[in-house]
């Protein structure tokens, strides 16, 4: 066990305390603040419920753009990836973690975009990474779970162990917003069994093609869909149980990692399914968490559209993506960024001079006359003779 989760004792690695939901108070304020923006009223749609969210989750009005914005990639392969049920090989896992050590992938270039740095955690990676990124690492890949359990109960309480402990250091290192992203060849499959298992879904309604599985693959991946969720049944709906038999230390750690954000009252903005998978049993380990997430994205893959109904998340972008690593994400934090600095930067209308149509605040009401109507309600007008129709209907061709 890496000596991190030295003297945790098993059982308590996914109990969290009680979650409290962002400020509501600070949220009216928020949303009483919009009343006065130099704008109509509620003429800036979501981005104004999104600045109000920003608001509640920092407990103040205006709320702050964000100063460091954190991606953590949590890297993991998975056993069932021998299965055929994904594009890809197991070793692109490693590979991408070089590359994203390298700066080449698809999460360094948006993360940069969006004002955001990159962390990458190899929690379960087939063999072996930079020394820098395996700090946390609980084992060489997880279990093939259409045959076995992804991890042993000491296996388990290390990667969500591993979540938390990484959530605080990013939040004590400053960390104001933070996003999970994954990398793992097959992870898509945990994923769809772990959202199965907590909906109540069927396989056929929760398997995706991934990375761009064709049918052969789809019905493999299918079938081992079935069998991990018939293994996974002896623990119902036990969230530490079912990222034993049926998650991976990969996604244990994301789940650990989300609902210790939620825990410190950080916001987070969710990716696709392989997130949201992480994300539904954070829910259960930690309830209220989801509180503090806004989903990024709708995924491509049809799983995560039933996490994002199951927990009640309306996403802030539907871009038909389907990559991972954060990038759905990372594509949404601009938005939030806009919406926190429409709170923070937009003039008053008492500020700017402009006429408001808010009399809330008019106490000339109280002492002026009564007011000539601006607008007089029209005399009505007699029905004119009914108008010929502009169109009428061509008589039929005699052919
Ligand atoms: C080059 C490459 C980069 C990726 N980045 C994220 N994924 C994503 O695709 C994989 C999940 O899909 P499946 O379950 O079908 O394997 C995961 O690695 C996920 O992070 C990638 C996949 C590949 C091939
Ligand atoms: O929705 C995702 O996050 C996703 C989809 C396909 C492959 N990997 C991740």
């Amino acid at each position: 066990m890496p000596e991190h989760s030295a003297g945790m004792a098993v059982e308590d690695a996914g109990v969290f305390p009680p979650i409290t939901p962002p400020d509501d108070e600070v949220r009216e304020r928020a949303v009483a603040r919009h009343a006065q923006l130099t704008k109509p009223q509620g003429s800036l749609g979501r981005l104004e419920e999104l600045g109000a969210w920003v608001a509640a989750c920092q407990g103040v009005c205006p709320p702050k753009p964000f100063e460091r914005a954190r991606v953590v990639v949590f890297a993991g392969d998975h056993g069932i990836a021998t299965q055929g049920v994904s594009a890809y090989p197991s070793e692109v896992t490693a590979q991408m973690v070089a590359n994203f050590l390298a700066g080449g992938a698809a999460v360094n270039v948006l993360a940069a975009a969006a004002g955001a740095t990159v962390r990458v955690a190899d929690i379960a990676v087939a063999g072996e990474t930079a020394p820098m990124v395996s700090k946390y690492k609980v084992r060489n890949g997880s279990g093939l779970i259409d045959r076995e359990d992804a991890l042993s109960a000491e296996e388990t309480a290390a990667a969500i162990r591993a979540g938390r402990d990484i959530a605080d250091e990013e939040i004590d290192g400053g960390a104001d917003v933070l996003v999970a992203g994954d990398m793992g060849i097959g992870n898509t499959t945990p994923s769809a069994v772990l959202i199965a298992a907590l909906t109540g879904s069927e396989p056929v309604a929760v398997v995706g093609r991934g990375t761009g599985i064709d049918d052969q693959g789809w019905i493999r991946k299918t079938a081992a869909i079935r069998d991990a969720l018939r293994r996974a049944r002896k623990v119902g709906a036990d969230p530490v149980g079912l990222l034993r038999t049926a998650g991976g230390a990969d996604i244990a750690a994301m789940a650990g990692f989300l609902a210790q954000a939620a825990a410190r009252r950080t916001p987070v903005v969710l990716d696709g399914v392989v997130v949201g998978a992480a994300a539904m049993v954070a829910e259960e380990l930690a309830p209220g968490s989801r509180e503090w997430w806004v989903a990024g994205h709708r995924s491509v893959e049809p799983a995560h559209t039933i996490v994002l109904d199951h927990l009640d998340l309306k996403p802030v972008l539907d871009f038909g993506m389907r990559l991972g690593e954060g990038s759905g994400a990372l594509t949404a934090l601009p938005v939030l960024t806009a919406a926190t600095k429409i709170l923070a930067e937009m003039a008053t209308f008492a500020d700017a001079g402009v006429t408001s149509n808010d009399t809330s605040n008019d106490t000339s009401a109280e002492t002026a006359v009564t007011p000539e109507p601006q607008f007089t309600e029209p005399e009505p007008v007699p029905d004119p003779e009914p108008a010929p129709p502009k169109y009428t209907v061509a008589p039929p061709l005699d052919l």
